[in-house]
């Protein structure tokens, strides 16, 4: 299908996330070029206070939490350039200053000189009278768990924005890890802004990094991106799809085949059913269990109901198919396991979810063609299941998890989440969109419904899984925004996603990351 050009555009900046170690490489390249750590130093604080004042222009007291590397510098640039602004300024932190290396040391002489009075507040009682306050602790040095005193200043950075005060982080909220979103020891600030510096860090946008980095903004100091790969690309929109050709007919549009919907679980299958139905699949039938029929005829009649009590009925519905939805409501009882088996033999497109994971074998290579056009789709318990490791272990690091479930499966793989993480052919890719109003029971069935109507488009997995992840957190962001994150129900996302694919409706873009020079 021919493809109208993408909604937005953000500049190329904003849609990479690089690793700690790229953007390190990448301040190396800086200084071999000419420029110095503290030039860059001062650009990342003159920065920071720019977003400050810009989110919050009537705020005239704030703080500044520094800590022990140089982080902690940006934050005296920040304090020296605020008191310069004519801004009350006080400065807290636990750190001898003669201990500051580098960059860092030259901004507390730069402070110094500036102020000759500033002294380095170690008690937090005042942290409560400022009204923004700067998270200078950590960024991408942050390499272990945290405890002592910055634990202490992390839990009254936290206090103070629980009574009120506003927090803007340097870089990453402090104890976020750069590359991961993890957040170890639960020991993290809650930032409002982060002013992330010369390159998003993929932990901005998965894990913790979406509840804790509040809005973002990308300052690039004066410097191109990064050379070469990013380690993910993001995902802000997709473009919607092309006009219905006007001699268009059903067949057209490709059959879905949902394979699910065991005793008990039928409204999964009926959802996935009624998503595909609704992003514009020509047909959609449901294999379900004999049980669930009648129930499921009445409630939608436009989706074709069949009982399947056996291989031979679902493999008849599988000639009809163009792609298969495997696993919405399927169970992991013999009636499940026969099915999945015999659906997983499908020789086509496909979305495995749900308890159709449980059946998948591991793929010799990549190069399997079966794998090749399969979309996985599991949330991190799911994953976990596959690893053969905890739930706790895939949130550590989903980017790994990612790639590890493509490389022993095949496909192009989701690991769902906040911040859903998609292992493609082309490579890593990061869902930048989202709401938690998606956390409720159904709406990964909505996804894979979805995902297999683009598959029976003629979509390719990738291109599938992108387009339908990305109007699925929209369509979340929507709903929360006309009624608010509770009470959403998975249904309630059809008539936005629908919309979203037709172009008659763009994402709410106040939530899309800013670039600051
Ligand atoms: N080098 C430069 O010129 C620039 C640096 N920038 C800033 O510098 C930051 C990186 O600086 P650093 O590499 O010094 O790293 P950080 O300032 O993030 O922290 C590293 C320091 O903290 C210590 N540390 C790590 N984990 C700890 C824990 N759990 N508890 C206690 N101490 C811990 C480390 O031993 C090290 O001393 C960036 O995130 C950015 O904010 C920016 O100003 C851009 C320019
Ligand atoms: N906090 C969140 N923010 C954004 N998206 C979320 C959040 N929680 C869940 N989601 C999304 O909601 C969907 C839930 O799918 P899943 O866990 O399979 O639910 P179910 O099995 O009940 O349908 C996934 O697409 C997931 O990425
Ligand atoms: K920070």
């Amino acid at each position: 299908m021919n493809d109208p050009a993408s909604p937005l555009s953000l500049d190329p900046a904003l849609l990479a996330v690089f690793s700690a170690a790229q953007i390190r490489a990448h301040e190396a390249a800086i200084f071999a070029r000419g420029t110095d750590g503290y030039t860059l130093m001062d650009r990342a604080g003159a920065s920071l206070l720019a977003a400050l004042r810009s989110q919050w222009p009537e705020a005239r007291h704030i703080a500044v939490v520094v800590g022990v590397g140089q982080n902690a510098g940006d934050g005296l640039v920040v304090a020296r350039r605020a008191v310069e602004a004519g801004l009350c300024v006080d400065l807290f932190g636990w750190q001898d200053p003669a201990d500051w290396s580098g960059a860092a040391a030259q901004a507390w002489q730069a402070l110094r000189q500036a102020v000759p009075d500033i002294r380095i507040r170690n008690d937090s009682a005042g942290l409560s009278t400022a009204e923004v306050i700067v998270d200078a602790l950590f960024g991408i040095g942050l390499n272990r768990p945290i405890d002592g005193p910055a634990a202490a200043w992390i839990a009254a950075i936290n206090a103070a924005r629980h009574a009120g005060a506003w927090v803007i982080a340097a870089d990453l909220p402090s104890g976020l890890l750069a590359d991961t979103g993890q957040v170890l020891n639960d020991c993290a600030v809650h930032a409002d802004l982060t002013v992330s510096f010369l390159g998003f860090k993929p932990g901005l946008f998965t894990g913790r990094g979406p509840a804790l980095a509040g809005r973002l903004h990308l300052a690039l100091l004066g410097q191109a991106m990064p050379d070469g790969a990013p380690m993910a690309t993001l995902l802000f929109d997709a473009a919607p799809l092309p006009p219905k050709p006007r001699d268009g007919h059903k067949g057209t549009f490709g059959t879905v085949l949902v394979v699910g919907g065991n005793r008990g679980m039928g409204g999964a299958a009926r959802m996935a059913g009624e998503s595909a139905l609704r992003l514009g699949a020509g047909k959609v039938i449901l294999a379900v269990h004999p049980e669930q029929v009648i129930g499921m005829n009445a409630g939608r009649p436009e989706l074709m109901v069949h009982g399947v009590d056996g291989v031979a009925a679902l493999i008849s519905l599988m000639s009809l198919a163009d792609a298969v939805v495997l696993g919405p409501g399927l169970g992991q009882d013999d009636w499940a396991q026969t099915l999945a088996l015999a659906a997983l033999a499908f020789d086509g497109p496909m979305i495995v979810d749900a308890d159709g994971l449980r059946f998948l074998s591991p793929v010799d290579s990549l190069v399997d063609p079966r794998a090749q056009s399969t979309v996985l789709t599991p949330h991190p318990a799911e994953a976990g299941r596959l690893l053969n490791c905890s739930t706790a272990d895939v949130q550590a690091d989903r980017f790994a998890a990612a790639r590890a479930l493509q490389a022993r499966f095949g496909g192009a793989v989701l690991l769902k989440g906040a911040g859903s993480v998609l292992a493609l052919r082309d490579g890593l890719k990061l869902c930048g969109r989202g709401d938690p109003a998606l956390a409720t029971a159904g709406t990964g069935d909505i996804l894979s419904g979805m995902v297999g109507a683009l598959l029976a488009m003629g979509f390719d997995a990738d291109e599938a899984l992108g387009r339908a992840v990305c109007w699925h957190a929209i369509a979340g962001e929507i709903e929360a925004t006309a009624s608010g994150s509770w009470g959403m129900a998975a249904s309630d996302l059809l008539g936005p996603i629908r919309a979203l694919a037709n172009a008659q409706l763009s994402g709410a873009n106040e939530r899309l990351p800013w670039l600051l020079n």
